[in-house]
C-alpha cells in the first residue's frame, strides 16, 4: 500500500486529498501518479470504482501553474453527467492549490459558459461536442494546454466521437501529454488510441478478473414476460439501499419506471431523450435517496459514482461484455460490497457466456423468489425498522396507548397488526411492459475471433473481438436463494 505522502506531492495537494478522506493511494493511483508527473503518455486500465479520476486528477492539478490564467489541462468525458462529476472531483483535488476548474457540456446555456470561460479557468472538463463548439466559436483557446485526458476513452471512440476528438486534438499543442483511462480497453480501440499518443505506457492493474471481487454476480434465467414480477420480488426480498435497473431501450426504461411506481416503489428513469435539467434532477434525487430505484439505459453506466448503490439489476442482458462491466461497476465502489443480478432469457445464454469469458468471472445462478419469499422479505424490512426504533428508544409518548392495545388482545396479534400496517404487501397491480425481442441467437460461436479483432472499426453492437467459442462450462452450480 502506498501512502499519498510517499508520492512527492506538494503540501496543498496532500491537504486536499486528506480532506477528501483518502488515506492510501489505490493501485492505479500509485502507479499512474509518478509516471504522469514525469510527463509520460499513459493508457490506464483498472477496475470500476478504483479511483481512476484521482489517478489522472492528482498529477494534473500538480502540474497546473496557479499564476497562469490560461487553460492548461483538458479532460474529455462521454456524457454530461460524467463531465460534471469529474469536474467536481477535480475541484476538490485542486481546492487548496486553488486550481480553477470548469465543466462545459451540451444542454447548458452556451452564453453562460462563454462568460465563465472568460474568467480564466485552468482546467476544462467537457463533452466532445460542446468542446468542439467552443473551439469553433473561438471561445476556447487551447494553445497553452500541456495535458489532455480522455476519460472512458474506449466509449468515446466507440460512440463515434473519433472525428470530434481528432478535431479537438488538432487544437492542442503537439508536445502535450495525453492520457487515456477506462475499466475496459478492447484491442481495436487501443490501436486507434495509440495513433494520437507518443510511446504510451500502459498501466494495467493486474487482477484475475475484470470486475471487482466485492461485487457478487448472479444471473436469473427468466422468460421475457416474467421479468417484471421477478424484478419486483427480488427488490422486495433484497431491499436494496439504492438500486439501478438497466434496460436495453429508452421505451423500456420509461415503461419500467412507470410500472415500478405503480407497484409502490419510488423509481425514476434516465436516458438520452430527457432534457439535461431533468437528467440532472433525477440523478440528484437518486443521490439524495429521494428515489430508491434508478432505471437507466447505458447512459448512466459509464463512470458515474453514486455511493449507496447496493444492487444493480440488468433487466436485459447487455449486448457486449464491456457494457456489462461498466453497468455492474456502479456498485461495489471504493471498497464497498455490491450485488449484480442479470436477467437472461433462455435464448440469450450465449451472451452470458461471452460476458463471463471476457470478465473471467462466472455468475452464479439465482432462483427467482416466490411471492411468499417476497412477502417475507418485506416483513423482515419492517422488523428491522422496528428493531432500529427500539434501539433509538424515546418511546415514552407511545406507552399509554400501547398498554391499552395490549389489554384484552393477544400481544402476538397486536404486533402482527402493526407489521401489516407497515409492510408493503405483494402488489400485483397489472403493468404494461412491451416485450422486447431477445438478442439474436449466437449461432456461430466457433468462428475465429482473431480476424474480427483486426478490424479497426469497432462499433457497439457488432460482435467484438472478445466473443468466444462455445466452450462447455461445468453444468452444475448450486443455485442460490436471492
Ligand atoms: N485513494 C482513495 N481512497 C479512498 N477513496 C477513493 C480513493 N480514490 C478515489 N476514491 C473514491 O472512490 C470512488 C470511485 O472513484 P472513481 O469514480 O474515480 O472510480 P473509477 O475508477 O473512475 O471508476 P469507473 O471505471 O466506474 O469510472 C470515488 O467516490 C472516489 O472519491
Ligand atoms: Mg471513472
Amino acid at each position: 500500500m502506498t501512502k499519498f505522502s510517499e508520492l512527492e506531492l506538494s503540501p496543498s495537494l496532500l491537504k486536499s486529498v486528506k480532506r477528501m478522506g483518502f488515506e492510501e493511494a489505490t493501485p492505479i493511483q500509485a502507479k499512474t501518479i509518478p509516471l504522469s508527473l514525469q510527463g509520460k503518455d499513459i493508457i490506464g486500465q483498472a477496475q470500476t470504482g478504483t479511483g481512476k479520476t484521482a489517478a489522472f486528477g492528482i498529477p494534473l492539478i500538480e502540474k497546473i501553474d496557479p499564476k497562469n490564467p490560461h487553460i492548461q489541462g483538458i479532460i474529455i468525458a462521454p456524457t454530461r453527467e460524467l463531465a460534471i462529476q469529474v469536474s467536481e472531483e477535480l475541484y476538490k483535488i485542486g481546492y487548496d492549490a486553488r486550481a480553477r476548474v470548469l465543466a462545459v457540456y451540451g444542454g447548458q446555456d452556451i452564453q453562460r459558459q462563454i462568460k465563465a470561460l472568460k474568467k480564466g479557468p485552468q482546467i476544462i472538463v467537457g463533452t466532445p461536442g460542446r468542446i468542439l463548439d467552443h473551439i469553433n466559436r473561438r471561445t476556447l483557446k487551447l494553445d497553452q494546454v500541456h495535458t489532455l485526458i480522455l476519460d472512458e476513452a474506449d466509449e468515446m471512440l466507440n460512440m463515434g466521437f473519433i472525428d470530434d476528438i481528432e478535431a479537438i486534438l488538432s487544437s492542442v499543442p503537439e508536445d502535450r501529454q495525453t492520457l487515456l483511462f477506462s475499466a475496459t480497453m478492447p484491442d481495436p480501440i487501443r490501436r486507434i488510441a495509440e495513433r494520437f499518443m507518443k510511446n504510451p505506457e500502459t498501466i494495467k492493474v493486474k487482477t484475475k478478473e475484470m470486475t471487482v471481487p466485492l461485487i457478487e454476480q448472479y444471473f436469473v434465467k427468466v422468460y421475457e414476460r416474467e421479468k417484471f414480477d421477478v424484478l419486483s420480488r427480488l427488490i422486495d426480498v433484497q431491499s436494496p439501499e439504492l438500486a439501478i435497473v438497466f434496460g436495453r431501450t429508452k421505451r423500456r426504461v420509461d415503461e419500467l419506471a412507470n410500472a415500478l411506481n405503480l407497484r409502490g416503489y419510488i423509481a425514476e428513469g434516465i436516458h438520452g431523450d430527457l432534457s439535461q435539467a431533468k437528467r440532472i434532477s433525477v440523478l440528484r434525487k437518486f443521490k439524495e435517496g429521494k428515489v430508491d430505484v434508478l432505471v437507466a439505459t447505458d447512459v448512466a453506466a459509464r463512470g458515474l459514482d453514486i455511493s449507496g448503490v447496493t444492487h444493480v439489476y440488468n433487466y436485459d442482458i447487455p449486448q457486449d461484455p464491456e457494457s456489462y462491466v461498466h453497468r455492474i461497476g456502479r456498485t461495489g465502489r471504493a471498497g464497498k460490497e455490491g450485488m449484480a443480478i442479470t436477467f437472461v432469457s433462455p435464448r440469450e445464454m450465449g451472451y452470458l457466456r461471452t460476458v463471463e469469458q471476457t470478465t473471467k468471472k462466472r455468475m452464479m445462478p439465482m432462483r427467482p423468489p416466490s411471492i411468499d419469499e417476497a412477502f417475507e422479505g418485506q416483513q423482515r424490512v419492517s422488523m428491522e425498522r422496528i428493531n432500529e426504533i427500539l434501539n433509538e428508544g424515546n418511546l415514552d409518548q407511545y406507552v399509554t396507548v400501547a398498554k391499552e392495545l395490549l389489554e384484552g388482545n393477544d400481544p402476538l396479534l397486536v404486533i402482527a397488526a402493526a407489521l401489516k400496517l407497515m409492510t408493503k404487501e405483494p402488489d400485483n397491480t397489472p403493468v404494461h411492459i412491451t416485450e422486447e425481442r431477445p438478442l439474436p441467437m449466437k449461432k456461430d460461436f466457433q468462428r475465429s475471433s482473431k480476424k474480427d479483432s483486426q478490424k479497426s472499426s469497432y462499433r457497439r453492437g457488432k460482435q467484438s473481438s472478445s466473443s468466444y467459442g462455445n466452450k462447455n462450462r461445468k453444468p452444475k452450480r448450486a443455485e442460490r436463494r436471492p
